[in-house]
């Protein structure tokens, strides 16, 4: 592996504090860099970002695909965020991993790269009056943020001939974006035949996910250079940008406070001037003069926020922070995917990711070959995700049961909830928004696990959970973790979704081919069978995806709403967030591809290139 050749960020922080920035960019993550990026492109204007984490132009746990998920917990790369007990996860704690590094979360994540279906952006103009937010809204910028690899074929079962080979549509992917974005080339056993069990029981293959139409089987592709085998994440957009005089980068520097005009309000919203930030244990504030973008992740966007005097009034009250704006709808409306398993173990020479564990001969070789080439197994990171309206895998009668049961989920009042809800109520009639996912990984995950031998783990989560959870501070200390609490399965229509899915899920056993490859079910143990047994096993086991959204969500003020269309904060001129806190209704899909575009489409209002070598300020 060689490491990038982009420079290291080298400001200081009193030299960061001295310059006038037009803008400042609070955290360099996902939808963070892609924004920097962007609004550095006109080079008049000077683009100061501050990053809590650092730059590593060379480190396995980020670059190596088959590390995929061992980041996880480590002080130099994760927020390493816990939510509150949850009582609907039997009491259990949920570990929320967020990205601590340059790059953010799009460097711990599991690399999938897709999208949506159409419908599912188009609802985003309902919350959000203005600005065109829907899936042709977005489509300019899922292709402007993207290189996709053209030199490969799909070979997924299910996939007529003709189409395997990857011959992608310039309508609906981009060739000249900062993420490369490529299929594997090489599969573990265990996919192929998977993918035809799943089609056999009812699941099609879908060779065009990106046209707007999820559903189905589909070989995701991933952000992953497949020339040199590493990930390619936000870090991209910082290489792009790092030569330029107008774009400054500070790492390991974390924004305390948004500051405010001293003068207070002015025609009703107040005017943000900078940031407070400490580096080193020292405190310093930098300026900017036309606006601060808040693109800290759904975790600590909502929590700055609520630090700097923007919350629900009676949270900051019993702080003794003093309320500039009341926006109760800070920290609320998280929301999240959650998934259980099931897992198999595969009779001996079945090929899965475990040979890298326990076959030491294997390992050695993938290594060499990998180090040599950039190829092999740890180039990869499972690919397979299947999408599901409930009646790919439900008769007529078991999808109204569903439907039912959703009727019957509590609403908040005052709440942008109802409004989510006739939506979903409406996916569920049409039957064309999937509402489960499930994902493949061809190795061990769940216990119990024997060292020696091999397995494969099929997840199936919810898209659209009921639950809406929240993050908010407890203590004015801004160095302190936020309270997390994501109420999973606070609600029947949740887990009976997941339930159902685990059910289909079970099939697999003796389902050809899968049940050529397999020796037995090891998780849920065979004696876990009713219904009772098993959401208790659901509960108790269930994983997050890691795709919080929603704390800072975009629609009408009086429904909750924090920011506007232009994604600029209530009460404020000049302060936006920029990050996945603005999502309204979570995403059916791995939601980085949307994040990195939302931070593009930004660039259009935020700031205006109206022709060739001319500019102004839109707004
Ligand atoms: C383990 C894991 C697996 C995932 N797998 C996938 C996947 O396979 N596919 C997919 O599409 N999505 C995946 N996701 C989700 C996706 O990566 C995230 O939703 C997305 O990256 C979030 O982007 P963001 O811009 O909102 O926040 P982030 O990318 O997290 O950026 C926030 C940045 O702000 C910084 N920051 C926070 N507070 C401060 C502060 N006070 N001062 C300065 N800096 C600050 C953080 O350090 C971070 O760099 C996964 C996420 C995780 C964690």
């Amino acid at each position: 592996q060689t490491p990038r050749t982009c420079a290291s960020p080298s400001i200081s922080p009193d030299a960061f504090s001295a310059t006038k920035f037009d803008y400042v960019i609070i955290g360099g993550g996902t939808a963070g860099l892609a924004l920097a990026s962007r609004l550095a492109d006109d080079h008049s204007v000077q683009i100061g970002v501050i990053e809590a984490g650092v730059y590593h132009p060379i480190d396995p746990l980020i670059d190596i695909p088959g590390n995929v998920g061992v980041g996880e917990g480590h002080p130099d790369l994760d927020w390493a965020f816990k939510s509150v007990p949850q009582p609907g996860l039997n009491g259990n704690q949920m570990p929320v991993p967020r990205g601590k590094m340059l790059g953010g979360s799009s460097g711990l994540n599991f690399l999938a790269w897709n999208r949506a279906s159409s419908a599912e952006y188009d609802v985003w103009n309902q919350f959000g009056k203005g600005v065109d937010w829907s899936f042709n809204g977005f489509l300019p910028y899922f292709k402007d943020t993207t290189t996709t690899y053209q030199n490969q074929t799909n070979p997924f079962p299910g996939i007529p001939a003709n189409e395997t080979k990857a011959d992608f549509d310039p309508n609906f992917v981009g060739f000249n974006g900062p993420i490369q974005s490529s299929y594997n080339n090489i599969y573990p056993d265990p996919v192929f035949p998977y993918v035809q069990s799943l089609n056999n029981l009812g699941v099609p293959t879908n060779a065009n996910p990106d046209n707007g139409s999820a559903s189905g089987i589909i070989n995701s592709r991933s952000s992953l250079d497949r020339t040199r085998g590493v990930r390619s994440y936000a870090v991209e957009y910082y290489c792009r940008s790092v030569s330029q005089k107008n774009f400054k980068v500070l790492t390991n520097a974390q924004v305390t406070k948004i500051l405010f005009s001293a003068s207070g309000q002015s025609h009703g919203s107040y005017t943000a001037t900078g940031v407070q930030f400490v580096s080193n244990g020292k405190t310093f504030t930098v300026k900017a003069s036309k606006e601060v973008h808040l693109s800290a992740g759904s975790i600590q966007t909502p929590q700055l926020l609520e630090l700097s005097g923007i919350g629900n009034a009676t949270l900051l009250k019993s702080l003794d922070i003093t309320t500039l704006i009341d926006l109760p709808g800070v920290g609320e409306n998280l929301q999240d995917h959650i998934f259980a398993g099931v897992e198999y173990e595969v009779k001996p020479g079945v090929l899965t990711f475990d040979a890298l564990h326990n076959n030491a001969t294997y390992a050695a070789e993938q290594s060499a070959l990998y180090n040599a080439t950039g190829t092999g197994l740890l180039s990869t990171f499972d690919s397979t995700l299947t999408w599901l309206p409930f009646h790919f895998y439900l008769n007529s009668s078991e999808t109204t049961t569903l439907q039912g049961i959703f009727e019957k989920v509590p609403i908040q009042n005052g709440t942008s909830q109802s409004l989510q809800h006739d939506i979903q109520r409406q996916w569920l009639q049409e039957g064309v928004v999937p509402q489960n996912q499930i994902v493949l990984h061809s190795g061990g995950q769940l216990p119990p696990i024997n060292p020696n031998s091999s397995y494969f783990t099929a997840f199936c989560g919810i898209l659209h959970p009921w639950a809406h959870g929240f993050v908010h501070i407890n203590t004015t200390d801004p160095l302190a973790h936020p309270v997390i609490d994501e109420r999973y399965f606070d609600n029947d229509f949740d887990i009976q979704a997941v339930l159902s899915c685990i059910k289909l899920l079970l099939k697999l056993q003796d389902t050809a081919p899968v049940s050529d490859i397999i020796t037995n079910r090891t998780s849920p143990a065979v004696d876990i069978q009713s219904d009772e047994d098993l959401i208790n096993y659901i509960k108790s086991n269930a994983m997050s995806s890691s795709h919080p959204i929603g704390t800072a969500a975009m629609a009408p003020r009086e429904l909750g709403g924090v920011v506007d269309a232009d994604l600029k904060v209530y009460g404020t001129t000049n302060l936006r967030v920029v990050d996945a806190s603005i999502i309204p209704i979570i995403v059916g899909a791995n939601p980085q591809q949307t994040i990195y575009a939302i931070g593009e489409k930004v660039c259009t209002f935020a700031v205006f290139f109206p022709e060739p070598g001319g500019f102004f300020l839109a707004l």
